[in-house]
């Protein structure tokens, strides 16, 4: 199994991290395009293998798509961070182009991978992958919805004052400030209701919270988040290698599915071997459904600059 981390930054290098701590790959490329950066932070990991006893090798590269050959999994992380009081949305102008030269050049040398799109705004960047490679859907996955839910289950947690572990519960819609949609009816503390533990009000609360649970980062450290991002993508990548078939909301192109059409969103879909490998059809409530279309319209809009 090889991987390769596209983007040697914050979130980058914490994917990697977490992806040679758990051994996922013999190989694991980290490379970006700043000269020494992807080699100097992959030789400070593999310091680590000594202290935490893992044998993954980590290799850096600085933009040589040559040593990415034949990787199995791609993750791409490369582009701008947004800063306090920006939206995702305003970093699309950088980001587009350096995520479609990006793809071209991984699917150069490895026509077979998975492609995992991380950097912002996601759902965009992965609709945009998908549409340059014309590869199959299957083979695209926008990581947003799995640290969305991470974010939702740790306010559950914080608010109910239980282990995080115990909560489950999903974000799905856009990967956006004003579009993701935290599923409070369906969230439960080990399969019972949230509701019967928090007041209806706290709840909304905690659904405000999530939705601008990356604003509220940014704000705090300047720059966007990166520990549970990375978290978060490995976990992706995890259950791609052992194919896992865990349930994960992600991007993914729809096609009929929530109602929608050409646009990739966050929905719950079964990763594997194979990559995105069945969408989950949640019975969403009426108003629930009312919110999915009003962000799909909102992700749509933002497509449409792609051509603009
Ligand atoms: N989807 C999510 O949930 C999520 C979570 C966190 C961050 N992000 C996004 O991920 C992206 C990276 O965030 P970060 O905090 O790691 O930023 P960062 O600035 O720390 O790292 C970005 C890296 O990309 C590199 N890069 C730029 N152009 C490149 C190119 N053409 N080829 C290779 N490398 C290139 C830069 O040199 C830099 O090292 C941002 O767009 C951010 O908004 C998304
Ligand atoms: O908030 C951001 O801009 C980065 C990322 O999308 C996040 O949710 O942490």
């Amino acid at each position: 199994m090889k991987i390769t981390v596209v983007g040697a930054g914050a979130v980058g290098a914490t994917t990697a991290d977490n992806i040679i701590r758990r051994e996922l790959a013999e190989e694991l490329v980290l490379l970006d395009i700043k000269e020494g950066v992807a080699e100097g932070k992959s030789l400070d990991m593999y310091q680590t293998a000594a202290l935490l006893n893992f044998n993954t090798k980590p290799v850096g590269s600085t933009n040589d798509y040559e040593k990415t050959k034949g990787s199995d999994v791609v993750v791409i992380t490369s582009g701008l961070p947004r800063k306090p009081g920006m939206t995702r949305e305003e970093l699309i102008g950088i980001n587009a182009g350096i995520v479609k030269s990006v793809t071209d050049n991984i699917l150069k040398y490895s026509p077979k991978a998975i492609i995992v799109v991380v950097s912002n705004p996601m759902d965009t960047m992965t609709y945009l992958a998908l549409r340059e490679s014309g590869i199959p859907k299957k083979r695209i996955i926008g990581m947003g919805g799995a640290l969305d839910s991470a974010r939702f289950k740790t306010y559950l947690a914080l608010e109910m004052n239980v282990s995080p572990n115990d909560i489950h519960g999903m974000v799905i819609g856009g990967h956006g400030d004003t579009t993701m949609i935290p599923l409070t009816r369906l969230a439960t503390y080990n399969g019972i209701p949230v509701s019967r533990f928090i007041a209806a009000d706290k709840l909304d609360k905690v659904a405000a919270d999530t939705m601008v649970g990356g604003a509220t980062l940014t704000k705090l450290i300047g720059t966007s988040a990166w520990y549970a991002p990375g978290a978060a993508t490995a976990m992706i990548v995890e259950s791609i290698v052992r194919n896992q078939k865990r349930i994960v909301p992600c991007s993914v192109m729809l096609n009929g599915e929530y109602g929608q059409k050409d646009i990739c969103m966050g929905v719950p879909v079964v990763i594997g071997k194979g990559g995105w490998e069945k969408i989950i059809n949640l019975r969403l409530s009426d108003a629930e459904k009312a919110s999915f279309a009003k962000s799909a319209e909102a992700v749509r809009n933002m497509n449409a600059a792609l051509d603009a």
